[in-house]
């Protein structure tokens, strides 16, 4: 069951297609990682989702109907751009923004001090936000847009602002409100976050979907047959199909080398290397979230998914 469905979405400004027949599936309870290039058109995207701005073209559905002006009480959207009161004090601000989304005070106030406990703000519960470090402000901003306890999530560059710490403090808690029975969709640039959260993926370029799917089936389809070789002593693979890429000494354990294998499988050269030296490893080199990222985004390698009718 999909808690989203963009269906055919163009928006357009000015004379510019910011959007152009954009069309995912979000199922309910995954994290879905909307990534593209700056300009992509993903903002667009999430605010069309949000109602903040109408497309021209398309429709969304939200939990089986088309969306209506009260689902936005069953989301939570953290922009880009913060917009946090800095005058306010930070419990009442989130109490605020809870009771916006439809809380009662007595619910807003318990699940209050749970996120400030979780997010160990305990002790600046009464400051105003403008004495907060920017870390700080940024978690006070994150409990505002999850607390009413929305079934779909959209974060945008959630990880901004925080260090290694509390960007990994922010990973664990996306992964609970998952957990806990939330969807989340996730906009960042950072690849690293893609590769440990995403379960899919929808790849925006110049304001086109240009891939969809899910996470492992987007690597399977840029395999590109490469193998990390290390080996007791050095060889030369010269023998076709086999061609030879990289060769680095390790200096700790063995020779290691990467292979592009053409024809051949993993087994034929396994078979040859075995007959010159032992071999000490072989594993395959799957393309990060990053090479994919830059191979369809700059080179316009775009691959079939084999179960792509599943996502079109
Ligand atoms: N209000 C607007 N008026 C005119 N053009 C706009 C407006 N909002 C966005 N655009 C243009 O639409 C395109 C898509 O913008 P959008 O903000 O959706 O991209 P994005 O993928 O979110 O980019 P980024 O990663 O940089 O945030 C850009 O070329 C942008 O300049």
């Amino acid at each position: 069951m999909n808690i989203l469905e963009v269906k055919g979405l163009t928006k357009r400004y000015a004379n510019h297609t910011a959007l152009d027949n954009v069309s995912i599936k979000v199922p309910k309870q995954c994290i879905f990682g909307l990534l593209g290039p700056n300009g992509a058109g993903k903002t667009s995207l999430i605010r069309s989702i949000n109602q903040i701005i109408s497309p021209e073209e398309g429709e969304i559905f939200f939990d089986g109907h088309l969306l209506k002006p009260e689902d936005v009480f069953k989301m939570g959207y953290l922009p880009e751009e913060r917009g946090l009161y800095k005058k306010m004090g930070v419990a009442e601000q989130i109490l605020y923004f809870a009771q916006l989304k439809g809380m009662s005070k007595k619910e807003a106030k318990q699940k209050t001090k749970i996120w400030l406990e979780r997010l160990s703000l305990i002790p600046w519960h009464k400051h105003k936000v403008e004495d907060l470090s920017k870390g700080m402000q940024q978690k006070v901003q994150f409990i505002c847009t999850v607390i009413h306890e929305p079934a779909l999530l959209i974060l945008d560059e959630p990880f901004s602002g925080f260090d290694p710490v509390n960007a990994q403090l922010i990973r664990d808690e996306i992964i609970r409100l998952k957990d806990d029975g939330a969807t989340i969709i996730l906009s960042t640039h950072r690849m690293e976050s893609v590769e440990q959260l995403c379960d899919r993926i929808a790849l925006i370029n110049k304001s086109k979907k240009v891939i969809e799917g899910t996470q492992s089936d987007i690597k399977k389809a840029y395999r590109n047959n490469q193998f990390d070789l290390t080996t007791a002593d050095p060889i030369t693979i010269q023998e076709t199909p086999h061609k030879m890429i990289h060769e680095s000494t390790s200096q700790l354990y063995g020779y290691k080398q990467t292979i592009q294998l053409e024809e051949a499988s993993p087994n034929d050269l396994l078979k040859e290397v075995m007959q010159k030296t032992t071999v000490l490893g072989i594993q395959e080199n799957i393309p990060s979230m990053n090479d994919i990222f830059l191979e369809a985004v700059q080179n316009g390698n775009i691959k079939k998914l084999t179960n792509e009718e599943l996502n079109a």
